[in-house]
């Protein structure tokens, strides 16, 4: 169930209130390797030997550089065929789910520079339209519209986008230069959130998008702005999908903004919507500083980068560490491991894609980040979706139990059909008045929508 903007009135959803919330389960930070193709050196200069053996989807064998062998499990084992759209599907479609139900997600890459994280989380470029190319942004811009949009009953949506990229331990606004020191801060319900970032946001939406999106994306690739009112669905649906491509632009932008040539950065996008919040993060190559064979300015930036994953690898071994339930949880060590604090530690479904190359001649550094990946699974968080307060009656709701008006009619009708005191209707008469009374919500409310956007 999508959760609606509008505040939420009318006796029907008091009703509602007293209806118990399902609880979330505690689950695992979800993690899956993910193997690119040999690139054309691996191949001329190593004989193209690998280091990796297939088992199944979710295990392999691994040859270190003593031949010795070891078996790795994740949830989920991408090998150099896999799709992007697979990656997307096992990784990122269920957390998108979740956020747009109020429950906050997070994906982050990990692995050794050209290990293939990037592409992972991008694809060539975040404007591509080539399903067999596009990675994780698009696509999760594209799903975040798709789902609000395919719920029909939910109405009014504003999506955030910022992103920040840190360097030298600066957490630098990629959509404002100027802002090249933000302070990361924790709010009320211990969520970390960047102050004084800039959001490029986005208001929204309405009928299905399913499978048009792209379409779209690949005719009007110029379109800039959306000029039309809201007259019509077809116009309607032009001006949504135009939302998506200028979310798309505004990705595009950012990127071109971060820092360029040899310099080794982390950066993290957040897409934040009223209730839940999606938090992707391409982490600088994990390699050793001593590999990179960089000196000077360089050499302290890569310092930089590596102290700051080694931060990561500490929390993560603290969150693991069986006794460490009362010990203290190192999360001001770094500005990454701050930022991640509710990703790793609370409130959020997390995802951690280890890439890698398969080739023997990097098996040192595919180790390291196979062992880094094996950590963070035993990771345990506690995922909730997150609570909202009606503004007109003060009551709380969990964003995933929110009653739209067209489902409390719903409900009510259903009850209604279930009582014994009810008059027994056939199924065609239920339907018909079912389709008639979503018929009318979804008019009101589609007239409310166009006054408070226009
Ligand atoms: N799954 C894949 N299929 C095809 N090509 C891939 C795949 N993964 C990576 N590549 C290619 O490998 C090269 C390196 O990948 P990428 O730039 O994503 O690495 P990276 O880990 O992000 O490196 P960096 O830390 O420098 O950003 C790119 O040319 C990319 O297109």
């Amino acid at each position: 169930m999508i959760s609606p903007l509008l505040p939420i009135s009318g006796s029907n959803d008091q009703d509602i209130e007293a209806s118990p919330s399902p609880k979330k389960q505690i689950s695992n930070v979800t993690v899956c390797s993910r193997f690119r193709p040999l690139n054309s050196k691996e191949r001329k200069d190593h004989g193209g030997q690998v280091c990796v053996r297939r088992i199944d989807d979710e295990t392999f064998v691994f040859k270190d550089e003593k031949e010795e062998e070891s078996t790795f499990s994740f949830d989920k084992v991408f090998y150099e065929d896999s799709l992007q759209a697979d990656v997307y599907e096992f990784i990122a479609l269920p957390i998108v789910r979740d956020v747009v139900n109020g429950v906050n997600g997070t994906i982050i890459t990990y692995g050794q520079t050209g290990a293939g994280k990037t592409y992972s989380m991008e694809g060539p470029n975040v404007l591509e339209s080539d399903d067999m190319k596009k990675g994780l942004l698009p696509r999760v811009v594209d799903g975040l519209f798709e789902h609000l949009a395919s719920a029909g009953d939910s109405i009014k949506y504003e999506i955030t986008l910022s992103m920040v990229e840190i360097y030298m331990e600066k957490v630098r606004d990629l959509f404002d230069l100027s802002k090249d020191n933000l302070v990361i801060k924790q709010n009320k319900g211990h969520e970390m959130l960047v102050s004084g970032v800039t959001e490029a946001s986005e208001l929204l939406l309405l009928p299905s998008l399913s499978g048009k999106i792209d379409s779209f994306v690949r005719h009007r690739r110029s379109f800039a702005k959306p000029t039309c009112k809201m007259v019509s669905f077809e116009r309607l649906f032009f001006k949504c999908v135009s939302h998506v491509l200028i979310l798309r632009l505004n990705l595009q932008a950012g990127i071109q903004n971060r820092a360029v040539g040899e310099t080794r950065i982390h950066i993290i996008m957040l897409l934040k919507g009223r209730t839940g919040k999606l938090v992707l993060v391409d982490l600088a190559g994990s390699e050793k500083v001593e590999k990179t064979g960089a000196e000077g300015k360089l050499l302290e930036e890569a310092k930089t980068i590596n102290k700051s994953l080694s931060a990561l690898g500490n929390v993560i071994n603290a969150l693991t560490c069986s006794s460490s339930k009362s010990n203290h949880i190192p999360y001001r060590d770094s500005k990454l491991t701050r930022l991640l604090q509710d990703a790793l530690g609370g409130n959020s479904r997390t995802a951690l894609i280890c890439c890698c190359s398969p080739s023997t001649s990097n098996s040192s550094e595919t180790f390291s980040t196979l062992r880094f990946g094996t950590r963070a699974k035993h990771i345990k968080t506690s995922p909730t979706a997150k609570r909202i307060v009606d503004a007109e009656t003060g009551a709380r709701w969990n964003a995933v139990d929110v009653p739209t008006k067209v489902e409390s009619v719903e409900r009510i009708l259903a009850e209604m059909k279930l009582s014994p005191t009810a008059p027994k209707k056939d199924d065609d008469h239920h339907e018909r008045i079912l389709t008639k009374v979503r018929f009318q919500g979804l008019k009101m409310l589609f007239s409310e929508n166009y006054n408070a956007v226009e």
